[in-house]
């Protein structure tokens, strides 16, 4: 591992996250093992983004608990959740990354700034510092959120749909950081619909639709019968359930 603390194993209890009170994520138990790279999959709606938020504390569980995740996430979200309307250049994008250890810009010292264009660079967008973040492709804003990724040098690192909408060249190129990190030992969580990179590349996969229909080494969750149940529990989502619907629920 480069500079970040060793992760510590991240344990889900019976957890529970709602929206308005409906369950998006359905008693959830299981646990990421330190250093481990999962993949969380299902359909469309299926809690994913929910999920990941409550491991980054940005989403209060209803029911349950998550233990060992609070103080070592640094999460990328997804691109359409991001609104890039501000003017903020690439070098402030990047120290974003930070705000929560120093309370703001003023307080950034010279060291960071240099960490910040080294990430920069690192992702190939060396000349790029200024540059306002609206004036960027996809892909080249993608690679900005993984340089913010790489100064906040975190244990555990919560991917969301980090791969959409990109070209070949910016996914080979943002896997191989993906790579690195899990070869440091870190912790990686990552949202993901393309299954044959998941089968390819992921050791691990929790499949969700609400409820969870596997969580274990990959090649044993995504059987054919575990992704039809998810395609059929999706058809079968009913947005006015109410909360806990499940009748074997505590
Ligand atoms: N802010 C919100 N307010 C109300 N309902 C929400 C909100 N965010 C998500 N939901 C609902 O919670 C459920 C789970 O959404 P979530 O975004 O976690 O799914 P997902 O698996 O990430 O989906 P996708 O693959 O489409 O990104 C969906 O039914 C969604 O409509």
């Amino acid at each position: 591992m480069s500079r970040a603390a060793a992760p510590a194993e991240i344990r889900v209890a019976d957890l529970t996250v709602s929206h308005h009170r409906r369950p998006a994520v359905h008693h959830l138990s299981g646990r990421f093992a330190p250093g481990s790279l999962t993949a969380v999959v299902g359909p469309n709606g299926a809690g994913k983004t929910t999920l990941l938020r409550a491991l980054a504390g940005l989403h209060r569980p209803d029911h349950g608990r998550i233990e060992g995740a609070a103080g070592q996430v640094a999460l990328l979200p997804q691109q359409a959740a991001l609104d890039r309307g501000f003017p903020l250049d690439c070098l402030d994008a990047v120290l974003f990354g930070l705000w929560g250890k120093t309370g703001g810009f003023r307080a950034i010292r010279p060291a960071a700034r240099e960490r910040a264009e080294a990430a920069l660079a690192a992702v190939g967008l060396q000349g790029f510092e200024r540059r306002p973040v609206g004036s960027l492709s996809a892909g080249q804003f993608q690679r900005v959120l993984f340089a913010r990724l790489l100064l906040q040098d975190a244990p555990v690192i919560l991917l969301d749909e980090p791969f959409n909408a990109l070209d070949a060249r910016t996914s080979a190129d943002l896997l191989t950081m993906v790579r690195r990190w899990h070869g440091e030992g870190r912790t990686i969580i990552a949202v993901l619909h393309d299954l044959e990179l998941v089968q390819r590349e992921f050791p691990e996969t929790l499949l969700l639709a609400r409820d969870c229909l596997g969580w274990g080494p990959t090649g044993q969750v995504l059987t054919a019968a575990n992704r039809l149940r998810a395609r059929m529990m999706a058809e079968a989502w009913d947005p006015d359930a109410g909360i806990c619907a499940r009748p074997d629920a505590a």
